[in-house]
């Protein structure tokens, strides 16, 4: 085993395993902290999802250390703390305390920050991140029901949280070749965060992080890590994972400005649709029986959908009456509930968009594992459930990924 990841929510998660098995990487996924003795097969790296990204600091490194423990006893040389394209974090953490933790436990005094992704839009440069055009404060993650960013300046940002120094690697010094880059990194102390506006930055990233015992970043910063391990020329293998057949529904906790305009394009084609109401949830004036009722009764050639995904003023609303823990837990656990009930009920391909959402619903379809399959959109493939009861497709949609017609396209690609 090569790398061992630690992600801190289960489509940040896929978006890396995807990322690790497209370079050629023998990828398992495990879902939660996984025992000891759970068998790893011949993976050569093995990406570890949690629900960690919102929980009290405290907590979420915990999780992370305990992740850690059984990474290193199977052997993993290199460790990745993977966290959003978009830096999702509060003043409190959890970037900082989990990569300041990491970096105890492995006994090292350095390592890198980077979240950039340029195929989903997202680029550093002078330690200012962007998505798209817009810095990551003007642009929707401003008004993320969580974790909302209005700083993009990630040295301030991560200084706020990490007990490390925060320095910035430059652009300039990405782009002078392997050598100086590398010097850099062995000069560190503390965490850098480190510009790269395209691909070619972080190929050039990881080839020279190759002798960091922890890197931390978005999925981006896996791209140049496999070829240092891996013989060269070794092909990725996307292979179909099939299901026997079943009912397809998807689900939508997600309220990213992407999500909304996918479900729009849905309902537009055709999608049998039913909204959700975080308050109406909590006031349990609707429940998950007419949910359930609701999509057995979609007998039309697409899939149903049911979505709580609303605008900021609607998310609002529902947080001030609710508070905005709650206001996520009430809707995450109705989908939840929603989902089991309809895997009773001969569904078994589920779309979900949201990386909250799809943590809430996986766990409680109590899948273990996830195998691999095609890329429906860059950061988003088709997985496999591994171990559990009958096998699961699952799209699992991080919120702000995904073309417009994503839902459809998703439930076209299944073999
Ligand atoms: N209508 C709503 N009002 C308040 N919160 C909501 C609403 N719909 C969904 N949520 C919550 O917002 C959060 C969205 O997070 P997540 O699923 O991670 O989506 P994303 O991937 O876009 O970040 C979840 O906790 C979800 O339960
Ligand atoms: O890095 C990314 O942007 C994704 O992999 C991711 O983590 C997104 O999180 P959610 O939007 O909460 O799904």
């Amino acid at each position: 085993m090569f790398i061992g990841a630690i992600a801190d929510d289960l489509t940040g998660a896929t978006d890396l395993s995807l990322t690790l098995s497209r370079e050629g990487m023998r990828v398992l996924q495990v879902v939660g902290v996984p025992t000891p003795d759970l068998d790893i097969g011949d993976a050569e790296a093995v990406v570890v999802s949690m629900k960690s990204r919102t929980n009290p600091a405290a907590e979420a490194v915990c999780m992370s250390l305990a992740a850690a423990e059984v990474l290193r006893g199977w052997g993993a040389r290199q460790f990745l703390f993977k966290y959003c394209s978009t830096f999702d974090s509060t003043d409190q953490g959890n970037i900082g305390p989990v990569a300041d933790a990491l970096m105890t436990f492995l006994g090292t005094d350095r390592t890198i920050a980077c979240p950039a992704f340029p195929t989903n839009g997202r680029t550093v440069y002078r330690g200012h991140l962007f998505v798209g055009d817009r810095l990551l404060s003007e642009s929707s993650m401003k008004d993320h029901p969580l974790t909302p960013m209005r700083d993009a300046d990630l040295v301030r940002v991560l200084g706020r949280q990490s007990g490390n120094r925060v320095s910035l690697i430059g652009r300039e010094t990405v782009a002078a070749g392997d050598a100086a880059l590398k010097s850099a990194f062995d000069r560190l102390s503390g965490i850098a965060i480190v510009d790269a506006i395209d691909d070619a930055d972080l190929r050039a990233i990881g080839r020279a992080a190759r002798d960091l015992p922890l890197i931390t970043g978005g999925s981006g910063i896996a791209l140049g890590l496999p070829a240092n391990f891996l013989p060269q020329g070794r092909a990725a293998s996307e292979t179909a994972l099939p299901v026997p057949d079943g009912r397809a529904v998807f689900l939508a906790g997600s309220c990213s400005a992407a999500t909304r305009q996918q479900i729009a394009r849905a309902i537009a084609d055709g999608v049998p649709a039913l909204k959700l109401d975080a308050i109406a949830i909590a006031e349990n004036r609707v429940s998950v029986a007419e949910a359930v009722s609701f999509c057995l009764g979609a007998a039309g050639e697409l899939p149903p959908l049911v979505w709580s995904s609303a605008e900021p003023a609607e998310v609002q609303r529902a947080q001030d009456r609710l508070g905005r823990d709650r206001a996520g837990a009430v809707v995450e656990a109705f989908l939840s509930d929603l989902a089991e009930a309809l895997a009773g009920r001969g569904f078994n391909r589920f779309v979900i968009a949201g990386g909250e959402t799809s943590g809430a619903v996986v766990t409680r379809l109590g899948v273990p594992a996830l195998e691999i399959g095609p890329e429906i959109d860059p950061g988003v493939p088709w997985t496999r459930s591994r171990g559990g009861a009958a096998p699961l497709a699952l799209a699992l949609k991080s919120g702000n990924f995904g073309a417009e017609e994503f839902f459809l396209k998703a439930w076209r690609l299944l073999p």
